[in-house]
């Protein structure tokens, strides 16, 4: 109980500073390409919003380089980005995307799970969480155009979206590989892939970490479409068109009727959640493994 309460009022302070400074961006950039009706492109320092609001989307550009990690900030920028087109009229549908070239996202940020103390995790994992309900139970159609790798926490991220369409490179696998780091997906990872894929498929994935490439991510169900490089966007704006023919109240009710259960799940054990995730990470094996993880990531360049 304690630690919701000091969870919350953390959330709200990081989210301030933040939500500040998305409010004042605007004025700083430039009318949206085709967004001749006085709604502009705006952008926090990690995300880029272009919207088009003749066709009632915007385009979420995802821009923490050099791998779109899901850092605390990064995070939160997305949520209130998320909002802040929730929350006008004008927009029925986002297509979540990267401009990171080659890298859609390399999933949960290492550093935030490494060498921190047990309140940054709390903090951290509690952005997870509302990074995956948020998106999840989004009122908008959500289409993630995947340009790039996608492992872990950017392939959760991506099916939290209702349509997914990944470009066709041998080197853009995606996956829940968790267990090759030593580490475990949580629940509801997992409920949002057997969700997708279904039990068996799920099983065998999650236990073996498979990242899986484009074709094999088409033919296991983890994506919709798979298209040509240049042909995602186009593809994701065309595949947005058809699910906004749709009478947006009855598709949006449809939406929380198939995910309104598994949500609920996490929502009922959030905290618990939140404090198996501390205890997990705080293990000297497991900081060990990330450590030795992240290492060999930094070494491959030397
Ligand atoms: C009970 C409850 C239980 C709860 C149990 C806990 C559950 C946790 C669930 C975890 C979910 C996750 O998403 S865990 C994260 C999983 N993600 C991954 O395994 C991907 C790791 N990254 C990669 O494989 C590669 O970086 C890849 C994305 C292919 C890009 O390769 P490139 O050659 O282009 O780039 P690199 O040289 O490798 O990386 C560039 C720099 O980015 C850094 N970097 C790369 N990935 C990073 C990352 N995820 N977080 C931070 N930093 C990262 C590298 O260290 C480099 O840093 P510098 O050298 O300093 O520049």
């Amino acid at each position: 109980m304690a630690l919701a309460v000091g969870m919350r009022v953390l959330t709200r302070a990081l989210l301030r500073p933040w939500a500040r400074g998305l409010r004042a961006a605007p004025g700083r950039t430039g009318p949206a390409a085709g967004g001749g009706d006085g709604v502009r492109c705006f952008r926090s320092p990690r995300v880029l919003v272009e919207p088009d609001p003749a066709a009632g989307v915007a385009v979420v550009k995802m821009r923490n380089p050099p791998v779109n990690s899901l850092s605390l900030e990064f995070l939160t920028e997305l949520l209130i980005s998320l909002e802040k087109l929730e929350n006008d009229k004008t927009f029925h549908g986002i297509i979540i995307t990267s401009d990171c070239p080659g890298i859609f996202s390399a999933g949960l940020d290492l550093t935030e799970m490494c060498g921190r103390d047990p309140e940054h995790y709390a903090e951290y994992w509690k952005a997870v969480q509302e990074m995956w309900l948020r998106f999840y139970l989004s009122n908008l159609v959500v289409i993630a155009a995947i340009n790039g790798i996608s492992p872990a926490g950017g392939c959760l991220l991506s099916l939290t979206c209702d349509y997914r369409v990944l470009a066709n490179n041998p080197k853009y696998a995606i996956g829940l590989n968790e267990t090759l780091l030593g580490i475990v997906a949580p629940f509801w990872f997992k409920d949002t892939l057997v969700n997708t894929i279904g039990h068996r498929s799920a099983e065998r994935a999650l236990q073996l970490g498979l990242l899986f490439p484009p074709a094999e991510a088409l033919r296991v169900g983890v994506v919709d479409q798979v298209v040509p490089e240049d042909q995602v966007q186009s593809t994701a704006r065309s595949v947005m068109a058809q699910w906004l023919d749709i009478p947006d109240h009855a598709r949006q009710l449809t939406k929380i009727l198939m995910r309104k259960p598994t949500a609920d799940r996490l929502l009922t054990e959030r905290d618990a959640d939140i404090e198996n995730f501390v205890r997990f990470i705080c293990k000297d094996s497991i900081q060990k493994s990330l450590h030795a993880y992240l290492e060999k990531l930094k070494q491959k360049k030397g």
